[in-house]
């Protein structure tokens, strides 16, 4: 039985992952969970699933729980940063599933680390902002890191038994989002409404509207880029409309192999949950005839100008790729709230980018500050941006 620990528990990924467990109780158990301000559903999984602590974004949220909860005797009810770190840290967990939003995801996902944890990574945020010490540290201890983002468990699933070394590039398949062939003046006028629509996955708001600009595959870039260890220029993104190729590997002799299947984050969830065995999910199956067609483009970097963003900061490295991501968050954070236009997102970003100093060999005091700093720079940006 493998015990469980999950970050981020009621959002898209955390809900996934409960329905793999949910469908699996002779396999996994649920020890914590951890939330932000998602009450009610918290509420429903702890009544379901009976967690010995859970964890919310803060003091007014967990006394709120308490009272909504009062029968639950023996349920360790924790909040903010202590709260995430305990949870993240239990000696009972065999996996933590990292899948916080964005850079709330970093510190937890270290501590998980820190105390000798497997973590099954959605929070790709951890490995952009801080992927040089996450690797160190996960070395360190001896700690597996499994890839739970589609296109890395594609990666890591087309690797098993082969060396990194005999990579010649990495086929890192997008979507393409909902604006894919929009022409410029209709992205000129595209709003949250719109955005949202992702054509293929249901998603979380942030990942979706990355999705949209196409920042997701950029971040997806340095994700690959820490997890196999190769050089940036090795991993090309090709927009493949139908999302059933998941990613793929060119071998130095030529060889390509991928990994194919349902747009359903269910599949990487179960590999990485289950590793290095798989599980049976019968109601998860390709129909190719159904799909029939399979397309692959190259990008368009003019009209996303978020992916060439993110080469720029993978090649700059140093405190750059957190820089990229702490921007791109207030951005999107903005642009939701209908206080940034959309073709803005990417001026936004670079704007930052071009006023930072990088420090090279970042500690996590670097990392934390440099994130600090882009946010305050992009809020002043902010506000002569709007329109
Ligand atoms: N959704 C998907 O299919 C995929 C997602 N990912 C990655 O997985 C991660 C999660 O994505 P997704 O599930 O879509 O996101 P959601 O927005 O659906 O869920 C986010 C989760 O994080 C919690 N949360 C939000 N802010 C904070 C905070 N400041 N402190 C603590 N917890 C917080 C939310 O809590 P609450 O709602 O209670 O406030 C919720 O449980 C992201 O990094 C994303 O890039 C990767 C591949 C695919
Ligand atoms: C499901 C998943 O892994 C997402 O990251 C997905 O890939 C987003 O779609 P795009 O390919 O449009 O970015
Ligand atoms: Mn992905």
């Amino acid at each position: 039985m493998k015990q469980i620990s999950l970050l981020g528990s009621t959002g898209s990924i955390g809900r996934s992952s409960l329905d793999v467990i949910r469908r699996n109780p002779d396999r996994f158990k649920i020890i914590a969970l951890a939330a932000g301000r998602n009450l009610s559903e918290l509420k429903r999984q702890i009544e379901e699933f009976q967690p010995s602590a859970v964890s919310v974004i803060d003091e007014h949220h967990a006394l709120e729980l308490k009272r909504q909860l009062p029968s639950l005797a023996g349920l360790e009810v924790l909040y903010g940063s202590e709260g995430y770190r305990q949870v993240a840290s239990l000696p009972d967990a065999d996996l933590v599933i990292s899948a916080m939003v964005g850079a709330a995801g970093l510190l937890p996902t270290l501590a998980a680390i820190e105390a000798g944890r497997d973590i099954a990574l959605a929070n790709k945020e951890t490995l952009v902002m801080a992927g040089s010490l996450v690797l160190e540290l996960a070395k360190s201890r001896g700690v597996n890191l499994l890839p739970v983002d589609s296109e890395h468990s594609a990666i890591f699933q087309c690797l098993s038994g082969q060396g990194s070394q005999r990579i010649r590039n990495i086929h890192l398949t997008a979507s393409g989002g909902p604006f894919f062939r929009c022409s410029r003046e209709r992205l000129e006028t595209v709003g949250p409404k719109d955005a949202l629509k992702h054509p293929n996955w249901l998603m979380g708001d942030k990942i979706t509207i990355d999705s949209a600009t196409m920042m997701n595959k950029g971040l997806e870039v340095i994700e690959a880029k820490w997890l196999f260890g190769v050089e940036v220029d090795q991993i090309l993104v090709c927009i493949h409309p139908q999302s059933i190729v998941h990613s793929m590997v060119e071998f130095t002799d030529g060889s390509v192999l991928a990994q194919l299947g349902i747009p359903d984050m269910k599949i990487p969830i179960a590999y990485a949950l289950s590793f290095p065995e798989r599980m049976d999910c019968p109601e998860l199956s390709l129909d190719l005839f159904k799909i029939g067609t399979l397309e692959f483009f190259p990008p368009d970097i003019e009209m996303f100008p978020c992916l060439g963003l993110a080469y720029k900061a993978a090649r700059e490295g140093g405190t750059m790729p957190a820089v990229l991501n702490a921007a791109n968050e207030v951005a999107v954070e903005a642009f939701l709230a209908e206080r940034l236009p959309f073709m803005k997102i990417p001026r936004l970003v670079e704007r930052v980018m071009d006023s930072h100093g990088i420090k090279g060999l970042p500690d996590l005091g670097d990392i934390l500050e440099a994130d600090a700093w882009a946010r305050r720079e992009a809020q002043k940006l902010l506000k002569n941006m709007r329109d």
